[in-house]
């Protein structure tokens, strides 16, 4: 299996070698440091110790919450800063002025046009995709208003997306002459397969929250109010109530097993079930008796 796997990751490194990719070494320090200089908005993060939920919102009234280069990098770093936070068991992910996310700032991408650029562009945020889906807190995207093209992307990096009535997903970069630039192209295929994937993002529609619940891109549909929020930290509290070192082993295995080969995803679920058994949570559930 290691082979094989050592034989896959060969020939797609031949493979962008022969595009010509090679020759863009451009590393993710370097273009951090010209993303941070595209300023527009903010990302701001508040973590509640008591309930070990975290609230990251993305800020950017002017341009209905687009993710400029500036906020790349705050998302970034708020991501690392929640890799360590060994109390946290959830983290929701939404936009402020009622709205999610409109997808990259697009004065952002008029300032690194050329493909190059593009690459590392889609090299740093997509690595912030990727850690920010891998992290040990059950995430939730809560969407109101419209989570478009780079926002849908985001949106679909956590674990469930909750949806007000009134919001709507448009993978629309197709129609942008693009493709997915943050890795949600792959994370669509390997969730829902090849066809829905290519429905979803060769029609490049619009979906309400009831397409997107029927679909499985949703996991709740919420009724638009002003404590929508509020609504989703209780929905979420439903999947982190307990422990949090058994809700982040819960989550880790959960990685382990959509990401590496049977046998080694077996070995990381008895690891990581072998911290928790004898524990101060195992124990107190022993001694308590519980009915269920
Ligand atoms: C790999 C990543 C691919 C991508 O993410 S490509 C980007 C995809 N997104 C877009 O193209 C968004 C285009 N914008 C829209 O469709 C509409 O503006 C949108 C979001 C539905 C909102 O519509 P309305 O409510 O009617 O508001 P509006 O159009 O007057 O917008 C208000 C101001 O916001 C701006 N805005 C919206 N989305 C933006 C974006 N992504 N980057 C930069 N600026 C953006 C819009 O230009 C407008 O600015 P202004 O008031 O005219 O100066």
């Amino acid at each position: 299996m290691a082979y094989l796997y050592f034989q896959f990751v060969r020939s797609s490194r031949s493979l962008l070698q022969l595009k010509g990719f090679s020759r863009w070494n451009c590393t993710k320090v370097d273009f951090e440091e010209t993303l941070k200089h595209m300023i527009s908005g903010s990302v701001t993060l508040d973590k509640d110790e008591r309930s070990g939920i975290a609230v990251v919102s993305l800020d950017n009234n002017k341009k209905k919450n687009a993710l400029s280069g500036s906020m790349m990098c705050e998302l970034n770093d708020i991501i690392n800063e929640l890799q360590s936070w060994q109390t946290g068991k959830g983290l929701i992910l939404r936009g402020e002025n009622k709205t999610f996310c409109s997808g990259g700032d697009l004065d952002t991408f008029k300032n690194i046009p050329s493909p190059e650029q593009g690459y590392s562009m889609s090299g740093f945020i997509g690595q912030c995709m990727q850690n920010l889906s891998q992290l040990p807190l059950i995430s939730v995207a809560l969407v109101e208003g419209n989570a478009l093209g780079g926002g849908a992307e985001m949106a679909m990096s956590c674990d469930f997306m909750v949806m007000s009535d009134n919001a709507r997903v448009a993978f629309v970069q197709k129609k942008m002459g693009v493709i997915t630039g943050f890795g949600a192209g792959t994370r669509l295929v390997r969730k829902f397969g090849t066809l829905k994937a290519l429905d979803i993002l060769a029609s490049a529609r619009t979906m309400d929250a009831t397409e997107c619940e029927r679909l499985g891109l949703a996991s709740k549909i919420l009724p638009y109010s002003e404590n929508v929020l509020d609504l989703t930290k209780s929905w979420l509290h439903n999947y982190c109530e307990g422990d949090p070192k058994v809700i982040r082993n819960l989550k880790s295995m959960v990685i382990a097993a959509s990401n590496l080969p049977l046998e080694d995803s077996h070995a990381i679920e008895r690891k990581l079930f072998s911290e928790l058994w004898g524990g101060e949570s195992h124990l107190k559930a022993h001694k308590s008796k519980l009915k269920h």
